[in-house]
C-alpha cells in the first residue's frame, strides 16, 4: 500500500468494534437513522434480516425501510410480516420511469426515507451478527469528518469447490467479483483507495448529505462507483471501515457473476479513465448440445444523478 493509504488504514479502520448501541443511541444528539434493503426476490432471506435490526427500531434505528425492486415472490409480505415497511421501486418517483438494477433502488430509497444517517444492507444475508447496523454507525457518530463506512468480513463460499479444502473456502472463498476484479482494478486505477478491504460490500453507511450529493450507477456498479466519488470529493478520510465477523449470502452463479464484473469495471472505467465510452453488452459463451452459443447480457452504464440535483431542478422548476 502506498504511505498514505496505510496511514488511512491504521486511522480510519476499526477491527474490533466495541460500540453498543445504546452508547450509539446516545451519541446521535438528534440526528436519525434509516436502515434500508434493497430486495429482488428474496423472500427467503428478506425476513431474517429485518428481524436481525427490528430489535433497534426505536432507539438507534429510526426506520426500517425494504425497497422491492420488482420481485415477483413473497418477498414483500415476508418483509412486511417481519416488522419492515415496504416500498415498491415505482411508488418513489413515480414520474421517474424505472430502470432495472440494483443501482436504481438504492438511489430511488433516498427519496422514500428521511434519515440523516442511511445504512444499506443486502437482504440476501444469512446469519448476520446482531451488531452490523451498530457497527457500520459507530464512525459516523463518534469521529468528524467521517461521511461513508464501509463494512468488511470473512466471506465464506457456502459452494463445493473442486480442489479447495472445506475450511479454506468456508473461510476466505467468497467475494469472487470484490477479489478478481473490483480490488485489482482499484489497484491499477486509483490504488488510493486499495487498503479498502471490501469495496463492494453491500454493507455500508453514510450520511445523506453525501449520498444525495453524488451520482449513482445503476446497476451493480454502485457500490464502487459511490467509493470512488466519495474518495474524489471527499478525500480518504471521509471514508473509514467496520470489521462485521463473518458475512454470509446467497451465491449467484459465475455467469450472473460476469455480469456484475462488468458493471463494476464499468463504474470504474467511467470514473477513472476520461473519455472512456461505456462497455458493450458482455457476450458469454453457453455450451448447448455440443456447440458453443454466444449469450449478450446488458451492461447497465449509466449513472443516476445526484438526488439533490434532481430536488433543486424540480423546486426551481428549472
Ligand atoms: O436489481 C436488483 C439486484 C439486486 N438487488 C438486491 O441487492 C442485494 C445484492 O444483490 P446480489 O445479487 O446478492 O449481489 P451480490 O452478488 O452479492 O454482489 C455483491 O457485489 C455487488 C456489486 O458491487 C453489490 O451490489 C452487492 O451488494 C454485493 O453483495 C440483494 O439484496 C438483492 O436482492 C436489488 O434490489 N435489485
Ligand atoms: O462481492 C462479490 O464479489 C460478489 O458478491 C460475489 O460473492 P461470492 O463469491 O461470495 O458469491
Amino acid at each position: 500500500m502506498r504511505n498514505g493509504t496505510e496511514d488511512w488504514f491504521a486511522r480510519r479502520t476499526w477491527a474490533h468494534p466495541d460500540w453498543t448501541a445504546e452508547a450509539l443511541t446516545a451519541a446521535k444528539r438528534g440526528r436519525t437513522v434509516s436502515v434500508v434493503l434493497p430486495a429482488l426476490d428474496e423472500e427467503a432471506t428478506v425476513g431474517g434480516v429485518v428481524a436481525a435490526v427490528r430489535p433497534l427500531l426505536g432507539t438507534l434505528v429510526d426506520e426500517l425501510v425494504v425497497v422491492d425492486s420488482g420481485s415477483t415472490d413473497a418477498t414483500a409480505e415476508r418483509a412486511r410480516a417481519a416488522g419492515a415497511r415496504v416500498v415498491a421501486r415505482d411508488a418513489v418517483l413515480p414520474d421517474v420511469p424505472v430502470r432495472p438494477g440494483k443501482g436504481e433502488v438504492l438511489w430511488r430509497s433516498l427519496a422514500a426515507t428521511s434519515g440523516d444517517l442511511v445504512v444499506f444492507l443486502d437482504s440476501d444475508l444469512v446469519d448476520l451478527g446482531p451488531d452490523f447496523v451498530t457497527h457500520l454507525l459507530g464512525p459516523l457518530l463518534t469521529v468528524d469528518g467521517v461521511a461513508l463506512v464501509k463494512g468488511f468480513y470473512h466471506r465464506p463460499l457456502r459452494l463445493p469447490l473442486a480442489g479447495m479444502a472445506d475450511h479454506d473456502a468456508a473461510l476466505t472463498g467468497g467475494g469472487r467479483v470484490t477479489e478478481l476484479t473490483a480490488r485489482p482494478a482499484l489497484a491499477a486505477l486509483r490504488p488510493e483507495l486499495a487498503g479498502v478491504v471490501q469495496p463492494l460490500g453491500g454493507e455500508y453507511a453514510a450520511t445523506r448529505e453525501l449520498l444525495e450529493s453524488l451520482p449513482f450507477a445503476a446497476g451493480y456498479g454502485v457500490e464502487i462507483g459511490l467509493l470512488l466519488d466519495t474518495h474524489r470529493e471527499r478525500g480518504l478520510d471521509a471514508i473509514a471501515q467496520v470489521d462485521l465477523g463473518v458475512r454470509k449470502h446467497r451465491h449467484r452463479s459465475l455467469r450472473a457473476l460476469g455480469a456484475t464484473a462488468a458493471e463494476v469495471l464499468d463504474a470504474v472505467l467511467r470514473r477513472c479513465v476520461p473519455g472512456h465510452p461505456g462497455s458493450d453488452p458482455l457476450t458469454q459463451f453457453v455450451p448447448v448440445d455440443g456447440d458453443w452459443l454466444p449469450d449478450e447480457q446488458a451492461v447497465a452504464t449509466t449513472d443516476r444523478p445526484p438526488l439533490a440535483s434532481l430536488t433543486t431542478r424540480r423546486a426551481t422548476g428549472s
